[in-house]
């Protein structure tokens, strides 16, 4: 679901006592939003005369279309509604049954019946379409229930949940949606019963909650009322809001809206997070779940990666950097829009490059930047990285990391991110598809037909189900494809070094030669580490089955080439799918050639070889997303010194420092591992009050964090050198 707008009638509530609660989930994931309306102490609670309907209730046809035909979405302005092209669709039909000007929630059943069976074809149901429910009928149409008729008015939320394009609109209310005054498209659903929302929502993916007042403009309530909403002593199990909200007016609402909050959600919080939700600073704390990561290639949903003009992380103290000057990063390789963004807002100097650097290059660019973005092309050597003066972190965006020399990075105390899952799905769904295109000669055949060869066969061409895939390395790509080959009834088989829980069906074996010989399909998915160079040679392919297909998407030195082109030669493999290659050119064009890799011409001239250019984790979902995760990973590193998810750093993060805390420093302070340093630390620390400190190692490394008060401005300076000349400091950095 994309985004819920809560409509409601300001000029009623102004009489009205109320509190409100909303959370978060994940940082950009609805988990509860309960309104509980007040009029003196009897409580409305919850608003459960719910008529779910599409359209507003009484309005005219104009100020329905208004709200659906719209074009434009609000960037910026706190609205973020998406087109609903098929939605559109649907309504229109509804509008060409209908005769009147007049419609909404009293129309006929034939209307109801008419844009009930479009929005069903477009996977849309809505509860009582056009349809009435007196007030007798309270729990009738809670959204997500199935109410048990046969008008397809049950699951909403699941069916919308299928959907990416749709905004759903919510309100508590009986009045109109201004005509004119949306300015963009919605299904609206009206008198929600938000507490319902709550329960049924709480794991799904919504990226905006927006209150707007009967014209449509947004209300800042937030910032009307009397807080009580930092609360940092609770806690929320496993989940990580971004955002909790209270609003009320007195203590004792208070109490009641934290015991309504906790019942709602079953939970105890962890930490309440402030109230700058709808305003505040951008690009922080970005979703990183994978359930975020729906499988729409529309505009629509990349807004969701889109960095936020609105907070939704805790308003902490916003920390400068002592004597680093203007932040400089240098992003290579085409690195996502979203990372710009969230940059750019931050006032970080971005200088972009859609191409990789040749080495020489890079050293010249890398030596006075802060941070830099690559992807799995841009080899950051010791001897590059030994230029690279004031470097602080890497972003890797990408999964693997094979690329950077981590540990001369660790000890020249660069923290290296990376994207460790936001395009396993893209890479899994390629390998099915490689599969199936494998078995039935798809490239071949296409290629024929490009140059005017009819060619109908069926003979060595085969369905995909019933044979053994056998899966090498099921890590995050290995297990997502395990469960895809199982839907298409394949048997799956993997090996790893490690012990991992079987999904689905499949079993691990306990050696390579085991899986190789017993395989149908064998794919790799393993890291580039010495143990995998040439893990796939010659007696591996002769290991075998005669007939069977190979695949490689991991990285290009985990095969070699030359052996496994002679056994398609001789016809002991049928096929292969390469996706990575030893070398690979740094930028497009036609550059794959023998002068890259010697053996390029005789793979090329190879029948039933699929070959791709390292496109495995090439698609818009994935790329917004990691551009999101690794930009975000990076500025709370640059920002705040959370190392948390640093691929070669000990991980290490503390809370922010409250808004009104003055005469604060961080002290972040990179040093050898070795003992006595913290004592000599702690000495020069000790005339100021430690808040809090977090130390941790590894290997030759380590990172210690604290926020010290009492600190004037004029002794920082002093206090930056003292640490600065320490035996065994690596990098120090304060923040005030
Ligand atoms: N083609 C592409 O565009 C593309 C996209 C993403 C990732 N990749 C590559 O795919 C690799 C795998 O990605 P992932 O996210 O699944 O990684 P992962 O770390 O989640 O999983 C790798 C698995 O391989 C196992 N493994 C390591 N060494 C092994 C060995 N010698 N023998 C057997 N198993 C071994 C690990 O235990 C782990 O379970 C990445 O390292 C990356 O190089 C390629
Ligand atoms: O490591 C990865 O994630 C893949 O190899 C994709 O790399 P890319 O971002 O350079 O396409």
């Amino acid at each position: 679901m994309d985004s819920i707008i809560c409509h409601y009638n300001v000029l009623a509530v102004t009489q009205i006592y109320y509190p409100y609660l909303v959370s978060l989930l994940g940082s950009q994931s609805l988990i509860g939003v309960d309104v509980q309306w007040r009029v003196g102490k009897s409580e409305l609670l919850p608003q459960a005369r719910s008529q779910e309907t599409v359209g507003r209730t009484n309005g005219s046809e104009t100020s329905l279309q208004s709200v659906l035909s719209s074009s434009g979405r609000t960037r910026g302005g706190g609205v973020d509604v998406l087109n609903t092209g098929e939605l559109q669709h649907g309504l229109d039909g509804w509008r060409s049954n209908n005769t009147g000007t007049s419609w909404g929630r009293d129309q006929s059943d034939v209307d109801r019946t008419t844009l009930t069976r479009t929005l069903v074809g477009n996977r849309v149901r809505s509860t009582k379409v056009g349809a009435p429910v007196t007030s007798s009928d309270w729990n009738q149409s809670q959204l997500g229930n199935d109410d048990g008729t046969s008008d397809g008015s049950g699951q909403l939320l699941g069916d919308l949940d299928t959907k990416t394009n749709v905004a759903v609109g919510v309100t508590n209310d009986n009045d109109d949606l201004h005509s004119g005054s949306l300015t963009s498209s919605g299904l609206l659903l009206n008198r929600q019963n938000l507490h319902d929302l709550v329960l049924e929502t709480w794991n799904k993916l919504i990226n905006d909650l927006v209150l707007l007042n009967w014209q449509g403009v947004e209300v800042d309530l937030l910032h009307g009322g009397d807080f009580l909403g930092l609360h940092e002593s609770s806690k929320l199990g496993d989940w990580d809001p971004a955002l909790l909200v209270i609003l009320t007016s007195s203590a004792s609402s208070w109490a009641s809206s934290w015991t309504a909050l906790s019942w709602c959600t079953g939970h105890d919080y962890k930490c309440v997070i402030d109230v700058g939700m709808l305003r505040g600073k951008p690009g922080t704390s970005l979703a990183t779940s994978p359930n975020a990561v729906s499988t729409s290639p529309t505009n629509s949903y990349l807004d969701q990666y889109r960095p936020r003009t609105k907070s939704i992380t805790k308003s902490t103290k916003t920390l400068k950097p002592f004597s680093t000057g203007d932040i400089k990063i240098l992003l290579l390789e085409n690195v996502n829009q979203t990372a710009i963004d969230i940059f750019g807002a931050q006032g970080y100097q971005v200088e972009f490059h859609k191409t990789s650097l040749g080495e020489e290059e890079l050293i010249e660019k890398i030596k006075d930047v802060h941070a830099i973005g690559i992807r799995s092309k841009t080899k950051l050597t010791a001897n590059v990285l030994k230029h690279a003066k004031n470097l602080l972190v890497i972003g890797c965006f990408c999964i693997g990391t094979n690329q950077v020399d981590l540990e001369y990075a660790a000890e020249a105390g660069i923290a290296v991110f990376n994207s460790p899952f936001s395009n396993s799905r893209s890479v899994a769904e390629l390998v099915i598809c490689e599969i199936i295109a494998l078995s039935r000669q798809l490239g071949d055949r296409s290629m024929e037909l490009h140059n005017g060869v009819w060619n109908k066969v069926s003979a060595k061409c085969w369905e995909i189900r019933g044979k053994t895939l056998g899966i090498v390395g099921y890590g995050h790509i290995g297990s997502q494809l395990s469960v895809l080959a199982e839907a298409f009834g394949m048997n799956v088989i993997y090996y790893d070094v490690l012990m991992i829980m079987a999904l689905g069906t499949a079993k691990q074996v306990s050696s390579l030669n085991e899986l190789l010989a017993n395989s149908d399909f064998v794919t790799l998915h393993v890291p580039e580490t010495p143990d995998t160079k040439n893990m796939i040679s010659s007696p591996q392919l002769a290991t075998m089955k005669d007939g069977a297909y190979l695949l490689n998407n991991a990285r290009g030195t985990i095969v070699d080439i030359p052996a496994l082109i002679d056994a398609l030669k001789v016809g002991k493999l049928a096929g292969a799918a390469l996706d990575v290659y030893p070398h690979e050119p740094a930028k497009n064009g036609p550059l794959f050639n023998n002068e890259l890799n010697e053996w390029t011409s005789e793979l090329q001239s190879l029948k039933n070889v699929i070959l791709t250019p390292h496109i495995g984790g090439s698609t818009e979902e994935a790329q917004s997303a990691i551009g999101v995760e690794v930009g975000t990973a990076l500025t709370s590193y640059i920002n705040e010194g959370s190392s948390i998810g640093a691929v070669n750093f000990p991980e290490v993060s503390l809370r922010g420092l409250d808004l009104d805390q003055e005469n604060v420093v961080r002290v972040l302070y990179i040093h050898q591992n070795v003992p006595g340093v913290l004592r000599t630390v702690n000495e020069i620390l000790s005339s100021y009050n430690i808040e809090k400190q977090f130390s941790d190692s590894r290997g030759n490394i380590a990172y210690l964090m604290a926020d010290i008060s009492g600190v004037n401005v004029q002794e920082i300076k002093s206090l930056y050198e003292k640490l600065e000349n320490t035996p065994y400091k690596i990098i120090t950095r304060l923040l005030y």
